[in-house]
């Protein structure tokens, strides 16, 4: 049997670029499909810094225009896996984010941008940007939602390669004005209701999913809420019309880069047997945010700071979480006015709560390794890696009880607990009652020494690797060509 081959389109990928979780499973994708025989190959645009980090490119295939602006296909090799970027100066050699400039004001063209990365994918994919015809697309949120459109309407039928569309966020969707849809160079026919429009403009996350021949999500629990209008955001029809084609694989963790034995980030090494050695973490993530020693847990936040996350309830409990002997040490950005909050909750807690405003990845590394539970209180999450990355590094997840969150945690309650089965401490609903409660049970267990050490034990027992989620895709990958 050869090989199946795999391109995967997203914009961002670990470690060449990431402002969230998407970066993650995208960066980890093709070492957990490969010992299922496939290969994947992923493909993103060529911001400044991917350009400078990479080398040995070589162009494969060159646009006069791509969208409007010419573009070429660079094929390189990145940690010793086939990558595919696409140089598009007129859309991508930019100062700032991936989306936004430095202010974090969204470029104006993010449409448009997108829409030559999803073109290219197509193209790619279909054999005709000077490398071989993949067997299957698979893209990643909206950024990406127009590859199976373009599949569709612009490739032969006969010939083409499979879709598959992944909801990492449903949040973002990527709806442009009616006029935009001039500038893709589809079709008449793709301006339907069965194709990209969406309420009167493009709709590119809605196409995705309305066009690729298979849709994921990152988990089974978010696969389900989904159908329902809370969390479908307006997109629960489309999903249900849909459903037979639908399923949720949960994402893994890279447990290279994610390793509490070997991790750079972490001045002292432990696993499930030796884990009095995380002291030596404590101090340094004490020392780092000027925290005063003290007996209660250590909480821990890493998070981008939005009303997705829970973060505004955040706040309303800090002073319980104090009152209850608790600290905490915060990363993450967002929101000014959540930022302000925990300016504010920090001042009036000096020693007890500290925070660094940005993004850091050792430090969220030395968190994990160093902090007692860390904190998720999510209104909505699709997966979720930081409560994974907890589980690994004896960091005890306190979650939200939804979506992937729901699906990966299991709850310290009597059963579990007799069972030796808990790994973390579940709540609903995400308000101040649910969040100061989780947080007062979780202050009694870590009192209770043998209690707690048994449920870091389990977590980090717990098998939260990709090979279970490799073989999924894999799987899903070889039935959709088995029915191309
Ligand atoms: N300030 C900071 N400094 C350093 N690191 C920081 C940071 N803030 C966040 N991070 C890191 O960014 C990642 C966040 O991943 P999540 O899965 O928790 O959420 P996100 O909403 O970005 O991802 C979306 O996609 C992923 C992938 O499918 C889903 O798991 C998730 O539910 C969905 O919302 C983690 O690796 C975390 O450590």
């Amino acid at each position: 049997m050869s090989p199946l081959s795999v391109l995967s389109v997203a914009s961002e990928c670990w470690p060449l670029v990431k402002t969230g979780g998407l970066a993650d499973v995208v960066g980890a994708l093709p070492a957990a499909v490969a010992p299922h025989d496939v290969a994947m190959t992923a493909f993103i645009p060529g911001y400044p810094a991917v350009l400078r980090a990479l080398e040995r490119k070589r162009t494969v295939h060159r646009y006069a225009s791509l969208l409007g602006a010419p573009a070429r296909i660079l094929a390189c090799r990145h940690e010793d896996r086939p990558l595919l970027v696409l140089d598009a100066p007129a859309y991508f050699d930019r100062d700032g984010g991936p989306y936004s400039d430095a202010m974090g004001r969204d470029w104006l063209d993010n449409g448009l941008r997108f829409a030559a990365l999803a073109k290219a994918a197509a193209d790619i994919a279909s054999g005709q940007a000077g490398v071989k015809p993949f067997d299957v697309l698979h893209a990643h949120d909206w950024q990406a939602g127009l590859a199976p459109a373009y599949l569709v309407y612009t490739q032969d039928p006969s010939t083409r390669p499979a879709s598959v569309m992944t909801i990492h966020n449903m949040a973002f969707q990527g709806y442009f004005g009616a006029d935009f849809f001039h500038r893709l160079e589809l079709p008449p026919t793709a301006w339907s209701i069965d194709g990209v429009e969406y309420h009167g403009g493009v709709g590119m996350l809605k196409a995705g999913l309305m066009l690729a021949d298979a849709i994921t999500t990152v988990s089974p629990g978010y696969a389900e809420e989904i159908r329902k209008p809370e969390f479908g955001m307006g997109l629960e029809g489309l999903i249900n019309g849909r459903q037979d084609r639908l399923s949720g694989i949960v994402n893994g963790i890279d447990t290279r880069e994610w390793n509490a034995r070997t991790d750079p980030a972490l001045p002292a090494h432990y696993s499930a047997e030796t884990l009095e050695d995380r002291a030596a973490n404590k101090r340094a993530v004490e020392a780092a945010f000027g925290l005063e020693p003290g007996n209660g847990p250590l909480f821990t936040v890493i998070s981008r700071l939005t009303w997705q996350k829970g973060m505004d309830v955040l706040l309303e409990v800090l002073d319980h979480l104090v009152g209850l002997g608790g600290r905490l040490a915060l990363l993450g950005t967002g929101d000014s006015a959540i930022e302000a909050g925990l300016h504010a909750a920090a001042a009036r807690h000096p020693g007890r709560i500290g925070i660094r405003i940005g993004y850091d990845e050792p430090l969220a590394h030395l968190m994990q390794g160093g902090c007692d539970a860390i904190l998720i209180p999510s209104r909505f999450e699709p997966c979720g890696l930081t409560q994974l990355y907890g589980l690994a590094y004896g960091c005890v997840p306190v979650v939200a009880r939804t979506g992937g969150l729901g699906d990966t945690v299991v709850d310290a309650n009597v059963a579990a607990l007799a069972a030796g089965a808990a790994t973390g401490i579940q709540f609903s609903p995400v308000s101040y009652e649910g969040l100061s409660d989780a947080i007062t049970r979780t202050v009694r267990l870590f009192a209770d020494r043998e209690t707690w050490v048994q449920i870091q034990r389990s977590g980090m027992l717990t098998d939260f690797s990709w090979a279970k989620s490799g073989r999924a895709y894999a799987a899903l990958y070889r039935r959709l060509k088995e029915h191309a």
